[in-house]
């Protein structure tokens, strides 16, 4: 994968598929409902932490293998399971017209997830480009302690002042 450009998305009300039931899918699938997409889960089987957003009403799960009519309303792809061949059929029928999400042959999908640290409006968010997961988790941990949680009133603060700026202006 090359350089990646760094874009902050609106995926709220947003199609995502996560093809994929483990621990893996589950991570994706759980920072996909933070900022309120509508994520569908293709899965035979799914683990505790899906079965339970399930449940709950959160995601939506079709008990299925992967077959590719299942990514016809996607907006975003997520090819998550532990089978290469799989993942790479997935990418191939998302095609180059949606955000494309691949775990472990990240360069047949055209975005990856950072490691990020959120504070209300603030979010931190880092990649190493594929080199190391593990150092973007450190690097994000280390943010935790300089960015507390005293910074999500901070900036309701400066918005609530930059809305009431903009306000007289106009
Ligand atoms: C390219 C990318 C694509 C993508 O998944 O988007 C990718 C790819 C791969 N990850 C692998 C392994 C691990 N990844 C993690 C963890 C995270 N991985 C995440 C992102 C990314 N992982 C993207 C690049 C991001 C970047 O470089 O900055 C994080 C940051 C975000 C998230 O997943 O949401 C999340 C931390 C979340 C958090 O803490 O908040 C752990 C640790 C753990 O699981 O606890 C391990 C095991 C240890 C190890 O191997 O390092 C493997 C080998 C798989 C195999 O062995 O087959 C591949 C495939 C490959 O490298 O080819
Ligand atoms: N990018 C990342 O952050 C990381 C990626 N990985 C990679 O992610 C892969 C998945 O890891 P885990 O979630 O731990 O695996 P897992 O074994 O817990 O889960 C795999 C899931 O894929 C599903 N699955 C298998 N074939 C399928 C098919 N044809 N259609 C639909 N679902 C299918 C299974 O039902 C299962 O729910 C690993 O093989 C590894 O290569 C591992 C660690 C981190």
């Amino acid at each position: 994968m090359g350089p990646l450009y760094p874009l902050m998305v609106d995926l709220k009300g947003k199609s995502a598929v996560v093809v994929g039931g483990g621990r893996v899918a589950a991570r994706k699938v759980k920072s996909l409902l933070e900022v309120g997409a509508q994520v569908t889960i293709i899965s035979p089987v799914l683990d505790v932490e899906l079965t339970k957003e399930v449940e709950a009403g959160n995601a939506d799960w079709k008990r299925q293998w992967f077959s590719p009519e299942v990514l016809h309303e996607a907006w975003v792809v997520v090819a998550a399971t532990n089978d290469r061949d799989v993942n790479a059929q997935v990418a191939r029928a998302a095609g180059d017209r949606r955000l494309v999400n691949v775990v472990d042959q990240p360069e047949l999908g055209n975005c990856h997830f950072p490691a990020y640290l959120r504070r209300g409006r603030l979010t931190l968010a880092v990649s190493t480009g594929g080199a190391s997961p593990r150092l973007a988790q450190q690097i994000r941990d280390g943010w935790k302690k300089e960015f507390d949680d005293t910074w999500t009133e901070r900036l309701e603060q400066l918005y609530r002042e930059r809305r009431k700026r903009r306000g007289r202006r106009q």
